[in-house]
């Protein structure tokens, strides 16, 4: 069952990324507050990236309690262990590095380098086997109820490494697939499908820049998932979009409350 989109407006990019830290803070202490844990999905590309920062810049960011939080991504470039463009080492760089993590609980997808090599689908099977090892009887399917899971959304309305009408995007059975030939290089990745999206309780999909205008009206139109992956990512409980002003620029004006100055 799709959660219909609630969306929330910010002023700008930064003031977008703060709000969304502050945001994830309060979600991540409810979490561990009422089930001692709590169960993140990173995303990578300067939206994810700029919240990771804002996060590390909190006041409240030691509110959490970082050796009870367990971290997944959306999505990998399928690059060698360390390379600046992973979305595993911009997070480290832009957060994890600077909080006392269990290295136990971050759970980066699998290096080209890795014990895979560039196997890329069998890289994307591994990390389903850890999902599948992580979930519970709670869970739904074969995937843990991860608490939130973020989103960037690209200018052709891709998240993850989902990208319109690509076979990933198609996939209803797998909860984690290989990528050959992705347009947003590198063209190797592994990601989520849209199954292992749903099974989250929140989606949050971040939208900032005016370049995502289009993307925002588009996905958030009716159009179908496989044109618009954006569409079809929503979460169990809730789905939100967390967009700035020029994101929104395109949206119907009563899609969304009055944006926060
Ligand atoms: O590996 C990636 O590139 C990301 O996971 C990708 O899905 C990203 O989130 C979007 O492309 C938005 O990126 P920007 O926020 O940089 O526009």
């Amino acid at each position: 069952m799709s959660t219909a989109p609630q969306l929330v407006v910010h002023r700008d990019k930064e003031l977008m990324a703060q709000a969304a830290a502050a945001r994830l803070i309060t979600r991540i202490v409810d979490a561990q507050a009422s089930r001692g844990s709590a169960s993140v999905v990173l995303t990578g590309g300067r939206n994810g990236n700029g919240l990771l920062a804002a996060l590390a810049a909190a006041p409240a960011r030691d509110a959490i309690d970082w050796g009870r939080l367990d971290l997944w991504w959306g999505d990998e470039r399928f690059l060698p262990e360390g390379d600046p463009e992973r979305n595993v080492t911009q997070a480290r760089e832009a957060l994890l590095d600077s909080v006392p993590l269990d290295p136990k609980r971050v759970h980066a997808m699998p290096a080209s380098d890795g014990p895979h090599g560039t196997d890329v689908d069998a890289a994307a099977a591994a990390y389903a086997e850890e999902l599948a090892q992580a979930a519970g009887p709670e869970n739904h399917g074969p995937v843990p109820a991860f608490d939130v899971l973020m989103l960037g959304v690209g200018p052709d309305t891709h998240v993850a490494s989902l990208f319109p009408e690509l076979p990933a995007v198609r996939e209803t059975e797998r909860t984690v697939v290989g990528v050959h030939g992705a347009p947003k290089p590198p063209p190797t990745r592994v990601t989520l499908t849209l199954p292992a999206i749903r099974a989250a309780r929140e989606v949050w999909l971040l939208a900032a820049g005016e370049d995502k205008a289009k993307a925002a009206a588009i996905a958030l139109s009716g159009a179908g998932e496989i044109q618009a992956p954006a569409a079809g990512a929503y979460g169990r409980s809730r789905t939100l979009w967390l967009l700035d002003g020029t994101a929104a620029s395109q949206l119907p004006r009563s899609l969304y409350p009055p944006a926060s100055a």
